[in-house]
């Protein structure tokens, strides 16, 4: 991206304080996984998926990325395990991603960025009776990071389910039906986590969110990290490709991460 991208890009997370005083609090995301700072914790469970969601799924272009929601009051996705205390129900999916050569991952790993990062929200059904009112609360939300790296092409291609749509809502605003999608098919092969606790990585930037970041990335091919970097936004009549829409990383601020894994 040329550089006045580059200078509004510098302006947008570094600005959202004024906003936002939280940006500036002590449960922030995203974070560097530095491996000096995560230890292994053999408490921790295997993550558990139990997916029957049939449930349609929503597929639109909301000006900041790609969004899939998912119809979470029948049928829904619930995934417990873990770290996590009780049930938490999939409400939706997205991801960051950079530009052209620019790596787009939210999190990083020891200073290593990726191309991009998948997203895949959930909600504390257990505790709480909606999205909107789990997302301002301390055990909230639970967030699967999912890694993204060009290689060879998807193997599941549940993610070509997606990519292949994207050229449909290039407008922001528009919607496409996407049903028959396994969002477990989107998890890596491996089970290996990191954990630790922090908050949305875009305004409100609530710090309700238990961060779960599958350690192994999932490959994607040229093709499909170009389909996603193409992705327009009509905005005021006027086509804008996306900037870079992922935060950089913030202060741990004496915060533990813990590894399912040694
Ligand atoms: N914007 C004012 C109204 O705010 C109400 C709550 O807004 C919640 C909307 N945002 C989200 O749900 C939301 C969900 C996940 C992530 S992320 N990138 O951390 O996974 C970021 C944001
Ligand atoms: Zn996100």
């Amino acid at each position: 991206c040329s550089f006045k991208h580059a200078r509004f890009l510098l302006r947008g997370p570094h600005t959202w304080v004024h906003q936002f005083p939280i940006a500036q609090s002590s449960r922030q995301s995203p974070v560097d996984l530095r491996s000096s700072e995560t230890h292994f914790d053999a408490k921790l469970q295997p993550l558990n998926y139990d997916d029957k969601a049939t449930s349609s799924r929503m597929l639109n272009n909301n000006g900041l990325s790609f969004k899939l929601s998912f119809d979470d009051s029948s049928d829904p996705c619930v995934l417990n395990g873990g770290p996590l205390d009780g049930d938490f129900r999939l409400n939706q999916l997205h991801m960051h991603w950079g530009c052209d050569k620019l790596p787009g991952s939210e999190h990083i790993v020891d200073g290593n960025a990726y191309a991009a990062e998948l997203h895949m929200v959930h909600w504390n059904s257990s505790k709480y009776s909606s999205m909107q009112q789990a997302v301002t609360q301390p055990d909230g939300l639970a967030v699967i990071g999912v890694f993204i790296q060009v290689g060879k092409e998807h193997e599941h291609k549940e993610l070509k389910k997606i990519t292949d749509l994207l050229p449909k809502i290039t407008n922001e605003g528009s919607k496409i039906e996407l049903s028959g999608l396994n969002p477990l098919l989107l998890l890596p092969s491996s089970t290996a986590y990191w954990t630790y606790l922090g908050s949305l990585t875009t305004p409100p930037l609530h710090e309700s969110v238990t961060w779960i970041v599958m350690k192994e990335p999932l490959s994607i091919s040229k093709q499909q990290l170009k389909a996603i970097q193409s992705l327009y936004f009509l905005r005021s009549g006027k086509y804008e490709r996306l900037l870079n829409n992922n935060r950089p990383p913030q202060p741990l601020a004496g915060r533990k991460i813990r590894a399912s894994f040694k």
